[in-house]
C-alpha cells in the first residue's frame, strides 16, 4: 500500500500542498479528483520524486520514498504516466516502450505480451514515431511504457485529458483489466468525474491543496464532486 501522510509541497514561497495524506491500496483504485491547479500534479510529482515535499511522509509496502530520486522510486515499483504523457516524439512506439527498461536487469528487458492485447494498436504500430501517433495512442503507449517496469503501483496524471471517449474507453478498461489481473495499487488523479466514479474504488476530492473529501466510490456525494470542481 502507498501511504502519504501529511505532505506539504512548496514551489519557492507558494505552497501547493497543505497536510495532504492519503492511502491507495493494493488491488484498488484510488482516484483524486479536482479542478484545475487544486495541487493534483503536484501530488503525484511528490509521491514519483519529481520535487521534493517540505515536511510529511511517502511510503510505499512499509519503504519510506522521501528522498528518493525518481529512478530509486521506480525500482521500489512505482510506475508514472505524467500529465501531457511525455512520450519521445522521435523516437519509434518500440523505442519509446524500450525506455521503461532502465530500472530493469538484463533479464526482465522484454516488452510484456499483455501490453499488445491491452493496447494492439501499439503493436501494429512499433516502427511509427512516437510523435506521429494521436493523442489517444499515445497515452496508451505511456501506459504501456509505465507497464514495461512491471510496476507495483501504476500513477496517472489525467488520463483522459483531451482524448476521445472510444480510447477513453480502452484506457478505462485497460486500467481495470490492471488491478484484476496484477492485484497492482493504481492512483489516478482527475477532473472527470463520471470517469473516476466509475473505474475508483476509493475517491478523494482536493481543493485548494488540501483533501476535502474522502470515501468509497459508490457513496461519493456526485453534487458536493461537482461544486468542487466547479470554479
Ligand atoms: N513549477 C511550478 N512553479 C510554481 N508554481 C507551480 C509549479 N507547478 C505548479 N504550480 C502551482 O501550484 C499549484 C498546483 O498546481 P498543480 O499543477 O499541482 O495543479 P493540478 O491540480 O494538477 O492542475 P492541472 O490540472 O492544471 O495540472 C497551482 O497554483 C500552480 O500554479
Amino acid at each position: 500500500m502507498l501511504t502519504v501522510d501529511n505532505i506539504n509541497l512548496h514551489y519557492g514561497a507558494a505552497q501547493a500542498l497543505r497536510g495532504v495524506s492519503l492511502k491507495a491500496e493494493m488491488g484498488k483504485i484510488t482516484c483524486v479528483l479536482g479542478r484545475n491547479g487544486v495541487g493534483k500534479s503536484s501530488l503525484l510529482r511528490a509521491i514519483t520524486g519529481q520535487h521534493p515535499v517540505s515536511a510529511g511522509t511517502i511510503r510505499f509496502n512499509e519503504a519510506p520514498l522521501n528522498g528518493l530520486a525518481p529512478y530509486a522510486r521506480a525500482k521500489h515499483g512505482v510506475g508514472y504516466v505524467p500529465q501531457g504523457r511525455e512520450i519521445f516524439p522521435l523516437l519509434t512506439v518500440q523505442e519509446n516502450l524500450e525506455s521503461g527498461f532502465a530500472p530493469l536487469q538484463r533479464k526482465e528487458r522484454f516488452i510484456p505480451e499483455e501490453i499488445f492485447s491491452l493496447f494492439p494498436v501499439l503493436g501494429s504500430m512499433l516502427s511509427r514515431r512516437g510523435g506521429d501517433l494521436s493523442g489517444g495512442q499515445q497515452q496508451q503507449l505511456a501506459i504501456g511504457r509505465a507497464m514495461v517496469m512491471r510496476p507495483k503501483i501504476l500513477v496517472l496524471d489525467e488520463p483522459t485529458e483531451g482524448i476521445q471517449p472510444s480510447i477513453i474507453k480502452d484506457i478505462g478498461r485497460a486500467i481495470r483489466y490492471l488491478r484484476d489481473s496484477t492485484g497492482m495499487a493504481i492512483l489516478l488523479v482527475e477532473q472527470y468525474l463520471d470517469f473516476c466514479r466509475e473505474l475508483a474504488d476509493q475517491v478523494y476530492i482536493m481543493d485548494r491543496g488540501e483533501i476535502v473529501h474522502e470515501g468509497r466510490a459508490e457513496s461519493l456525494d456526485t453534487e458536493e464532486a461537482r461544486r468542487h470542481l466547479t470554479v
